[in-house]
């Protein structure tokens, strides 16, 4: 199943430094082995917004779930989850 997955990050004004860049980093790890393997298959990020939009592919809501509840960032992200279908139009074979 695909979902659209719209994550704004709010990471606290006083958090240090150093302690953001290690969990951006952690995030960008996770993601691209996320990434490496099938299962984020998008990662665009919204312009002018520390936010992105992504494209999921997994077996189900509980599987999403359990991704981005583990995700570094997760305490920090306000999350919007939009459940996708194949368009009938669309030509791509990926959209699947
Ligand atoms: O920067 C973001 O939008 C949050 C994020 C998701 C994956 C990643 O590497 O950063």
């Amino acid at each position: 199943m695909l979902f659209q997955v719209q994550m704004d990050v709010r990471l606290p004004h006083d958090m240090p430094a150093e302690q953001a860049e290690s969990l951006k980093k952690t995030e960008r790890e996770r993601a691209q082995a996320l990434m490496r393997n099938g299962q984020w298959r998008h990662l665009w990020r919204v312009a002018g917004r520390y936010a992105n939009v992504s494209v999921f592919d997994v077996s189900g809501a509980e599987e999403l779930h359990q991704i981005l509840s583990t995700l570094p960032l997760f305490p920090f992200m306000q999350i919007e989850v939009t459940a996708l279908c194949r368009h009938p139009s669309s030509i791509r074979e990926d959209d699947r």
